[in-house]
């Protein structure tokens, strides 16, 4: 997927604006608060239907109006043209549209534009608590999987139902609850098993991508599935069940699934530097971006936010190398065009400038 035409109004200091991307790298450069990261977080909203900057979509409609609007046009890996609208209102409503078909499910949107991101704040991924490592597998395998969304939409529901019965102390021992407690454990093994296998094959591309993109250290990486190793989901559960009352929620299951890091060893969180982290985290999306094209001969957009403050020249340039060699379309954002000056060999680009909210192709 492609885009070739984005377009954006009241969103944040951006009152208007138009631009025809390159089809592989996008420049964006401009002062401190000038609008590039609210450039990228416009596509990022068409990709998942939120920002990576806030949870309140009423911080992002521009000051004093009612409503924003991105709407973004291009061509996927078949030649065929698609158009993607959405409209977030300030009492909380939103519209989009595929192709001219307005919807009100935000996942016939999302489904269509696999978006990844790098920001300043990527450590998290591996810094931050495991929902963001759930988060990250997940990405994978909704825009991979068919039957993921729904199965992770019925596990939640299956789950928040559990925890609503422990919090009222319910005999989940009780028969007119076997039958949503058979559903529960067999939509938790069969999820399991998806990012069971996400995980299998992103490791040997993980590897490779490691060994040349990060040799300074080894890197390991292993899946935890939320229960214990060896036991079903539902020997789990039926052996938690007296903390679970006791607590009021349900403590094992692939609700609490992590990715695991190590180095030699020991968890990457507790010897990497902040610099070593961020590399980390690009090469795990470097071989994400890699597993995608690989499972789906799709390509994804890739929104590099601030590169500048994130990797030294030298990773910026391997990084962004790496991403093209996939036939990514990359949008990057820096303050100065000097923290990107190998970009002048890249034929395929084109460089925007951003002021106050105005964007300007130079
Ligand atoms: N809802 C809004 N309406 C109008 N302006 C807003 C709104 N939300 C944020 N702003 C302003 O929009 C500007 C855009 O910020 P943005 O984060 O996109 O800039 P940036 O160029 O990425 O800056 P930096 O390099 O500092 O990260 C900021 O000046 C901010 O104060």
């Amino acid at each position: 997927m492609k885009l070739s035409n984005l377009q954006l109004t009241q969103f944040r200091n951006i009152d208007a604006a138009q631009l025809s991307p390159s089809h592989q790298l996008t420049v964006v450069t401009g002062r401190n608060g000038s609008g590039k990261s609210s450039l990228l977080e416009s596509i990022y909203y068409l990709g998942f239907g939120r920002s990576f900057r806030t949870k309140k979509h009423h911080s992002v409609i521009q000051h004093e109006t009612a409503s924003f609007n991105v709407f973004a046009s291009g061509e996927d890996e078949q030649g065929n043209v698609f158009k993607l609208g959405l409209e977030r209102t300030r009492d909380d409503n939103f519209r989009c549209s595929v192709n001219g078909e307005h919807s009100h499910r935000l996942a016939d949107l999302v489904s269509l534009l696999p978006v990844q991101l790098f920001t300043p704040q990527s450590t998290d991924l591996i810094l931050g608590s495991p929902a963001e490592r759930r988060r990250f597998c997940d990405w994978g395998l909704f825009h991979v999987e068919q039957s993921f969304n729904a199965l992770f939409q019925t596990y939640s529901k299956l789950l928040r139902q559990r925890n609503a019965l422990l919090k009222q102390n319910s005999n989940l021992s009780a028969p007119e609850h076997a039958y949503w407690q058979q559903q529960l454990v067999a939509t938790g093994e069969k999820l399991n098993l998806m990012r069971e296998s996400y995980i299998s094959a992103l490791k040997p591309i993980f590897n490779r991508i490691c060994s040349d993109f990060l040799p300074e250290f080894s890197l390991e990486i292993s899946y935890y599935k939320g229960w214990e190793k060896e036991s079903a989901l539902l020997e789990s559960l039926n052996k938690k069940l007296d903390y679970d009352s006791r607590v009021g929620h349900t403590s094992v299951g692939p609700h609490k699934a992590d990715v695991r890091f190590k180095v030699n060893g020991i968890s990457a969180q507790e010897i990497l530097s902040r610099g070593q982290l961020r590399m980390a985290v690009a090469a795990l999306q470097l071989s994400q971006t890699a597993l995608f094209s690989e499972q789906t001969s799709r390509k994804s957009i890739f929104l590099l936010d601030d590169v500048g403050a994130e990797l030294d020249l030298d990773k910026r340039e391997r990084f962004i190398d790496g991403l093209l060699t996939m036939d990514t379309q990359i949008f990057v954002t820096a303050i100065e065009k000097q923290q990107l000056e190998f970009v002048d060999k890249y034929n395929d680009k084109k460089m925007f400038h951003v002021e106050h909210g105005h964007v300007k192709e130079e």
